[in-house]
């Protein structure tokens, strides 16, 4: 099957686009692996579908697959992307679009300077909604916010201490470290991202505080592994710093890939607030691929 696709990257988390609002291109996961497979395929992180809303004051429905090949629930990066590809590829006139995901609804805008910001929604704390399995542990607490030592199995380092587990969408498993270039995230990402505990996996944070208003951030991602960035996982992490008191309303989430600057007015009691994410969004180029048919 011939797909014609767009590559766009944000922050150098890159993404396979394909416009489905005139036709269901219907493919399996295994279609999905090939065309983000970086040798065989395109080579992204995840696969972007725009699809037509089917609700009214929804702009557009967006289908987020990871490289492996499963659907997920949310994508901040892509977000930014998605707003900027639509308006390329005359879908739309807007500055500002209302998109559904499997998470909810969420609302990027391109703004005067070329960059993105996307209103993420309100960060879910609720363990069951994450999810997260906390049955037989007993988090150490800290002012009103649990620290959770995971066990990792296998691991003679002492158990990562996870200061946040939360959703944006999708669920984020964060950790502080004190240099995120030492940190063990290719050791312990993949056995935080597939731990038991975490029914629908994990996107595992790694981050360090430069300041009140500065962060450094390394994800390993649940469904592709370590990404140049992640913007949920930015929001997640900026959020956790907010509420163990570490960091201000504003900050720099510095990546792999660049920066990404969110705010998020919420606290111990305005849990609520929306993670504003603002940051880049770029198209790399625009091709056909022949997609094996069985796969
Ligand atoms: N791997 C993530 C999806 C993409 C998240 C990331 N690309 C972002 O920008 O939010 C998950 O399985 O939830």
């Amino acid at each position: 099957m011939l797909i014609r696709f767009t590559k766009m990257q944000g922050a150098g988390n890159d993404f396979v686009m394909l416009d489905e609002t005139r036709e269901r291109l219907n493919l399996t996961p295994g279609q999905y692996r090939f065309l983000a497979d970086r040798h065989f395929g395109v080579g992204a992180d995840q696969i972007l579908s725009v699809r037509p809303a089917l609700d009214p004051g929804i702009d557009f429905e967006y289908v987020i697959h990871n490289a492996d090949g499963g659907e997920v629930e949310q994508c901040g990066n892509g977000a930014r992307c998605f707003v900027r590809f639509v308006r390329e590829q005359g879908l739309t006139d807007k500055d500002t679009v209302r998109v559904k995901t499997l998470s909810g609804v969420i609302e990027p805008s391109l703004q005067p300077d070329g960059r993105v910001t996307v209103d993420m929604g309100a960060p879910i704390f609720d363990l069951a909604r994450v999810p997260f399995d906390a049955a037989g542990l007993t988090p150490q607490a800290v002012n009103s916010w649990s620290k959770w030592p995971l066990a990792l199995a296998g691991q003679a380092q002492a158990a990562p201490v996870l200061i946040a587990i939360l959703s944006m969408g999708n669920p984020h498993a964060v950790q502080r470290v004190d240099d995120v270039e030492t940190a063990p995230v290719l050791e312990t990402g993949p056995l935080i991202e597939g731990h038991a505990r975490f029914p629908r996996r994990v996107n595992a944070g790694f981050m360090q505080v430069v300041s009140r208003s500065q962060i450094r951030l390394r994800v390993y991602e649940r469904g592709a592994g370590e990404t140049l960035a992640c913007g949920s996982g930015a929001c997640a992490a900026v959020v956790a710093g907010i509420r163990l008191g570490l960091l201000d309303a504003r900050v720099d989430v510095l990546t792999h890939g660049g920066t990404l600057s969110i705010e998020w007015q919420g606290g111990l009691d305005a849990a609520a607030a929306p993670v504003l994410m603002t940051g880049p969004a770029t198209t790399v180029f625009e091709a056909s691929i022949n997609v094996p048919d069985h796969l």
